[in-house]
C-alpha cells in the first residue's frame, strides 16, 4: 500500500484532514496522490508531500481514474459527499468505477479508511516478521 490517492468534497474535507493527520506517521512513508484542493489543504495543513492534480470538477478526479487504470494507485479515499450534489458527477462515477475495475481498495468514510490503515499496518508488520521467522525456523529444523 505505497500509493495512496485521496479526494474529498468541500463537505468532507475537514472530515478528511482531522483523519489524515489522526494517522499522520502512516502517510509520511506514503506517495500521496490528491485532486487539486484536497491535496493543497493536506499539504498545508500537515506539511505532507502531495502530488496535486487539478481540482476535482475540472478533471481531477479523471485524473486518478487515469492513474489507477495505469496501476500507479494502490488505494483510494475518496470521502464524497453523500448530502450535496455534484456538477462533475459523471466524473465522480467514474473514478469510483475505475477503483473497482481494477480492483483497488476504496474508502468512502473514517470507519472503512481505519480499517483499511489497520490492516496494512498489520500486513506490514507481518511482511517485516517473516523473514526472521523463516531464518528462525531454518535454525530450528536444522
Ligand atoms: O471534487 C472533488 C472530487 O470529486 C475534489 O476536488 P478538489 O479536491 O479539487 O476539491
Amino acid at each position: 500500500m505505497k500509493s495512496i490517492a485521496l479526494v474529498a468534497h468541500d463537505g468532507k474535507k475537514a472530515e478528511l484532514l482531522a483523519w489524515v493527520q489522526q494517522h499522520a506517521g502512516f502517510f509520511k512513508e506514503k506517495q500521496l496522490y490528491a485532486t487539486g484542493t484536497t491535496g493543497r489543504l493536506i499539504s498545508e495543513a500537515l506539511q505532507l508531500s502531495v502530488h496535486c492534480l487539478a481540482s476535482g470538477p475540472l478533471g481531477g478526479d479523471q485524473q486518478i481514474g487515469a492513474l489507477i487504470a495505469e496501476q500507479k494507485i494502490d488505494w483510494l479515499v475518496f470521502f464524497w459527499d453523500p448530502l450535496s450534489s455534484q456538477p462533475h458527477d459523471p466524473d465522480v462515477k467514474a473514478l469510483i468505477r475505475l477503483a473497482v475495475v481494477w480492483n483497488i481498495p476504496v474508502a468512502c468514510n473514517t470507519a472503512t479508511a481505519d480499517f483499511i490503515v489497520h490492516s496494512t499496518l498489520l500486513q506490514e508488520d507481518y511482511q517485516r516478521s517473516v523473514p526472521d521467522f523463516a531464518a528462525y525456523l531454518g535454525r530450528a529444523t536444522g
